[in-house]
């Protein structure tokens, strides 16, 4: 049996729109299924619990955007049985479904869903107990997830169908601030030194914040991250270089850095915020670590 959980406030209301859609198509085919719809942060993640250890369920479909995504998926994790995960788009960023080529439209991705012939398993980013499917980001980067998810202008953004601008808008007030510091990058046993660091982003799939491009190299299912660090380089050079993310052009600036491992400990200076999938997860020091293959999805 399939279980939905839905996000209705998704993408501004995206949410509620895209399940009656779906519902009217499962009601056509005659798909037996199991819906719960979410009413505040982090219910996504106990309601696929829910599903998984009550309705025994052994596919749930995110209905939402990335943070709906992330959530079922710690719930499919902690709850540790068998469960692959499907996701029909409804957010405002949708970064897990650019990074896996799925259907914005809600009728081809239910469509593809169902048929279940595009099942494939993916890594996971481990961080304190909790699992991030898209990213992990320290620095710089978990400064302007904080400052996004604290904006008032996030809300009127998104009605305005802009939500890309929110984030871009976080990036300018935070860039305006921010002090870079020394950080020790420890990977796969290797030690890195690294001077002046304004962000480490830990990626599974080459989108971010929205349709940027961190990590143009990076892939789902080859058990291991790719990192990108951000060095020593001018507030205003940072400026002017920023726009480059959104076509990976920024892989060939002199102060990015590619790097990739299974597993990563981050220590710095003064403690950096950190965030997994965009949401506020930790402070540095931590430790990432690559769980290979531990998540099957519908692609
Ligand atoms: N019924 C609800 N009302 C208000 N907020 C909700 C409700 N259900 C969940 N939320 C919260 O809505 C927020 C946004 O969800 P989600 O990330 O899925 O969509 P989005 O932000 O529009 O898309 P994206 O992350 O792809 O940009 C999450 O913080 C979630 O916890």
């Amino acid at each position: 049996m399939i279980g939905f959980v839905v996000n209705p406030a998704a993408g501004n209301g995206k949410g509620e729109k895209v399940w009656n859609s779906l519902e009217s198509i499962l009601r056509q085919q005659g798909v037996v299924y199991r819906v719960r719809r979410t009413s505040s942060e982090g219910e996504a993640e106990t309601l696929a619990i829910e599903l998984i250890e009550k309705e025994e369920v052994k596919m749930i479909v995110a209905v939402g955007g990335d943070g709906t995504v992330s959530e079922v998926v710690n719930g499919i994790y902690e709850a540790g049985k068998e469960c692959t995960l499907g996701h029909v788009p409804a957010g405002s960023g949708n970064d897990f479904a650019r990074g896996h080529g799925l259907p914005k439209d809600p009728a081809q991705a239910i469509e593809r869903i169902l048929s279940k012939t595009r099942e494939k398993c993916i890594d996971l980013l481990k961080i304190n107990g909790r699992v991030a499917v898209n990213s992990v980001g320290a620095g710089f980067d978990g400064q302007v997830a904080k400052t996004t998810n604290e904006a008032g202008y996030k809300k009127w953004l998104n009605r305005l169908r802009l939500g890309k601008l929110a984030y871009i808008w976080s990036v300018i007030r935070v860039l305006c601030t921010y002090c870079p510091c020394d950080v020790t990058l420890l990977i796969d046993g290797q030690v890195h030194q690294m001077k002046r660091i304004w962000l480490i982003a830990i990626a599974n799939i080459p989108n971010y914040g929205g349709g940027m491009l961190i990590c143009p190299q990076a892939l789902p299912d080859d058990g291991v991250a790719e990192i990108c660090v951000v060095q020593n380089v001018t507030r205003l050079g940072l400026l002017f270089a920023f726009p480059r993310i959104f076509t990976g052009a920024h892989v060939d600036h002199p102060n990015v850095v590619f790097l990739r491992g299974r597993q990563i400990t981050i220590e710095s200076e003064q403690p950096l915020l950190v965030h997994a999938d965009g949401e506020m997860a930790a402070q540095t020091p931590i430790y990432v670590e690559i769980e290979a293959g531990k998540l099957r999805i519908c692609g």
